[in-house]
């Protein structure tokens, strides 16, 4: 893997606005197929200016395969504002990818990962203005030995600091009906209650009341915390967490000035009227918030990984080898992930400018 370019000072961070770079991720899923649907829905849309890293070859196989007439444009960052009205462009990275739709080898996880790091250099060296990912498979590229559980831990550890400290991450699943946080990632469920600790919920807290504030423009976003055991503990009847662990995080962090809540039963806290109560809901574990997340808006839910000094988004969804190469995928998460970057770039620039 490349060593990490040193990340601009903010001070010579451009003022003009770059492309997005985007990774086209595993070449056996969904991602390459949704790249191209993006950009030919460009006008439609209103998708903002991407650059797709990685295989222009598997990007040509895929739009003859989908009979998908889509010029591409091979170049580089600085071109590519001017050309994407006309042609898709691409920064050919890492090597051809090999896998057919559907059915992922062992052998395009060299083709994921170096078109990842690439696409991530580009941010970090100021040639784009967000990263944004297609899925990978998480058991593909672990298997050719990649050391993170996902791109939000690979991410997080290109992010290393002089001093060798990484930051934490958070990874927020956004929509317009819901955003949530799992302050857990990507761990077994069995190991949930020995990792919840009040530093890590306060942590989070943290990250997510600044980076709501000064990427998503929220001045003093409300905060929810679920409890961990049904009925959050039911007083300590249920499970000793919610008021051992969560209810402290929650109380530290409304001393510090952040509107925070909780715990609170987090069966009882997805419908409407619940959801008006916060910007954002923390859950104790993955699924517990990732459920109603993805259920109620699948097609528009984004993965936005906050913490990090650098922008990064997602579709919400994963590789979808069940239908690779068929033409039936939907588009909307990734569109909804490369607006939102464009967004979170944009809001954060112009902080920056007036401070
Ligand atoms: N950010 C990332 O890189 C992510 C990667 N993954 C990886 O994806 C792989 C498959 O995960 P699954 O749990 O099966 O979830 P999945 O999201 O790939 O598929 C779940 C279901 O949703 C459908 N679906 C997904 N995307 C769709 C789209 N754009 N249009 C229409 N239907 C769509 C699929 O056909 C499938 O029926 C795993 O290896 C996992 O690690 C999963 C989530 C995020
Ligand atoms: N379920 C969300 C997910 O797995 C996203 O992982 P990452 O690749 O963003 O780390």
């Amino acid at each position: 893997m490349t060593p990490p370019p040193a990340a601009p000072p903010r001070t010579m961070r451009p003022t003009a606005r770059r492309p997005l770079a985007l990774a086209l991720g595993e070449p056996a899923g969904v991602g390459p197929e949704i790249v191209l649907m993006a950009w030919r829905d460009r006008r439609a849309r209103e998708v903002p200016d991407f650059i797709a890293v990685g295989d222009p070859d598997l990007l040509e196989d895929r739009a003859r395969r989908l009979g998908l007439d889509i010029p591409l444009a091979r170049t580089v960052p600085e071109e590519a504002a001017a050309l994407f009205a006309d042609a898709l462009p691409v920064l050919a990275a890492g090597p051809a990818a090999t896998a057919a739709p559907g059915r992922p080898d062992a052998a395009s996880a060299a083709c994921v990962l170096e078109a990842l790091a690439a696409a991530l250099d580009l941010v970090m060296v100021g040639l784009a203005d967000a990263l944004v990912t297609c899925p990978l498979a998480k058991s593909v590229v672990q298997a050719a030995g990649f050391p993170f559980p996902g791109h939000t831990e690979y991410l997080t550890d290109r992010a290393r600091r002089p001093d060798g400290s990484v930051p934490r991450p958070a990874m927020l699943i956004w929509s317009p009906q819901l955003a949530v946080v799992p302050a857990t990632i990507h761990v077994p469920l069995k190991d949930v209650p020995g990792l919840l600790t009040t530093g890590l919920l306060v942590e989070t807290g943290r990250i997510v009341a600044r980076d709501m504030a000064r990427r998503f423009g929220l001045a003093r976003p409300r905060l929810a915390f679920c409890g961990l055991n049904p009925h959050a503990g039911e007083g300590g009847l249920m499970g000793i967490e919610d008021e051992a662990v969560v209810r402290p995080a929650v109380a530290a962090l409304a001393a510090e000035g952040i509107a925070a809540i909780g715990p609170l039963p987090a069966d009882t806290m997805f419908h409407p009227e619940a959801r008006a109560r916060y910007d954002v809901a923390i859950g104790m574990y993955h699924d517990q918030v990732l459920i109603p997340a993805k259920t109620l808006a699948f097609h528009d839910g984004v993965n936005a990984t906050l913490g990090l000094p650098f922008i990064r988004t997602s579709p919400d969804h994963g590789t979808a080898f069940d239908i690779a190469g068929t033409g039936r995928a939907d588009p909307s998460s990734l569109i909804a992930a490369l607006k939102l970057a464009r967004r979170l770039a944009d809001t954060e620039a112009a902080g920056a400018q007036a401070a």
